[in-house]
């Protein structure tokens, strides 16, 4: 095959990619329709139903054209949840017209590159506006600037799937004055960045924050004895390997391009899917609609006798409310008594929910509610096929 053969079959590759997003941009643009139309008849943004017969269909039709299955699924749940996600976020702008302005003000650890950063992007690629970015140094001042109103919204990782919760956050979220507005999920791709021309047999010393460190241990252990330093963030780690011969920085791939660091090891992570989940603060908890799927985040602390955590528990099987997480963390100046995280899949604004909540304040000593707020961590229909 020649050069030119080449380039002809890569120029209609290219148009039939661009033509792809022009109908891509047109279906998105199509079920923003949908959602007023669920607004005016109080529907539920998901319809499932609707998504199944919709995947079957399809990939009926692409078995027909020579398409596998699992491709097609595939294709079509990615485009469906980026559907689902953007109705979803429309709708809430539409209940809190004030609280979701134009600008958006937002904190989050680190700075170009970083792993927040790249959550932060993907949480407003949602909600339209400007997006005013504040990198900080610690997750203190992330709470703190929202907390003073220099920013509106501030981004703190929560749980990763690779190396569970991240302590520092529950224990900020005990004292911290702001509320649970939102959450975002995002997929974590470690790879070993350094300068152009670096071999990993030369390296001496490896930049990163403790989560990246956290999450690689496995591949690090096999590395040897390397030194590690850990970073504020990945954004200085990044620019710690940039500087420092022989060394490299645990970040991804994207942001070691931005800065000019090359990829010298991929596919670092414990877990193959590893994916963070980030919340969203905000001064001010907003309303969330009922036709989306809810999450209400509280800490509370159980009396100090035997089965009152399952006391606790129980209220929530009662009033049939599932919950989605339950952690524990120290209570500060009381070593051994224990403070518990919980997720409900729950809207504080069903009276069901207002009467569990009631009923749990007489199980326990010490009840807060951290927030609700629409829930990202969307589940895929299944088909059989
Ligand atoms: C667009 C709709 O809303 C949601 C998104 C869908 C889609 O993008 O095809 C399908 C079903 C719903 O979960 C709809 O109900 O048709």
């Amino acid at each position: 095959m020649t050069n030119d053969v080449l380039n002809t079959l890569r120029h209609d590759i290219n148009e039939i990619d661009s033509d792809l997003l022009v109908l891509l941009a047109k279906r998105r643009r199509i079920s923003h329709g949908v959602v007023e139309y669920k607004i005016a008849n109080n529907k539920p943004i998901r319809d499932e139903a609707r998504e199944l017969a919709l995947l079957e269909k399809l990939i009926g039709y692409g078995k027909s054209l020579g398409l596998d299955a699992y491709y097609v699924n595939n294709v079509f749940q990615t485009i469906l949840e980026d559907s689902v996600l953007h109705q979803q976020a429309m709708l809430q702008k539409n209940l809190n017209p004030d609280a979701l302005s134009e600008t958006h003000r937002v904190t989050y650890l680190g700075g170009q590159g970083s792993y927040s950063q790249l959550a932060c992007h993907k949480y407003f690629s949602r909600r339209p506006g400007k997006l005013i970015e504040i990198g900080c140094t610690s997750f203190d001042e992330i709470t703190a600037k929202v907390e003073n109103g220099q920013a509106d919204f501030g981004l703190l990782p929560i749980e990763n799937t690779s190396s569970g919760s991240i302590n520092e956050v529950f224990d900020l979220l005990q004292h911290a004055q702001v509320s649970i507005v939102g959450e975002v999920t995002h997929s974590v791709e470690h790879c070993l960045l350094a300068n152009p021309g670096s071999e990993l047999s030369q390296l001496t010393k490896i930049f990163a924050h403790p989560q990246p460190f956290a999450q690689c241990s496995r591949f690090l252990q096999g590395l040897g004895d390397l030194q590690h330093e850990t970073c504020d963030s990945t954004s200085s780690a990044l620019q710690s390997a940039l500087s420092t011969p022989n060394s490299a920085a645990i970040g991804s791939a994207q942001a070691g391009k931005n800065v000019g660091l090359e990829v010298i090891k991929s596919n670092l992570a414990n877990q193959s899917e590893n994916h963070s989940r980030f919340i969203v603060v905000a001064r001010k908890p907003l309303q969330v609609s009922n036709q989306i799927p809810t999450k209400t985040s509280l800490i509370m602390s159980t009396k100090q006798q035997a089965g009152s955590l399952a006391d606790a528990l129980m209220i929530f099987k009662q009033h049939k409310i599932n919950l989605v997480k339950l952690e524990s963390r120290p209570t500060p100046g009381n070593p051994w008594e224990e403070v518990f995280y919980v997720d409900l899949e729950a809207n504080l604004a069903d009276n069901q929910v207002k009467t569990a909540l009631e009923e749990l304040k007489e199980h326990t000593q010490y009840v807060r509610i951290l927030g609700c707020y629409q829930s990202e961590t969307l589940q895929a229909v299944s088909v059989n096929s």
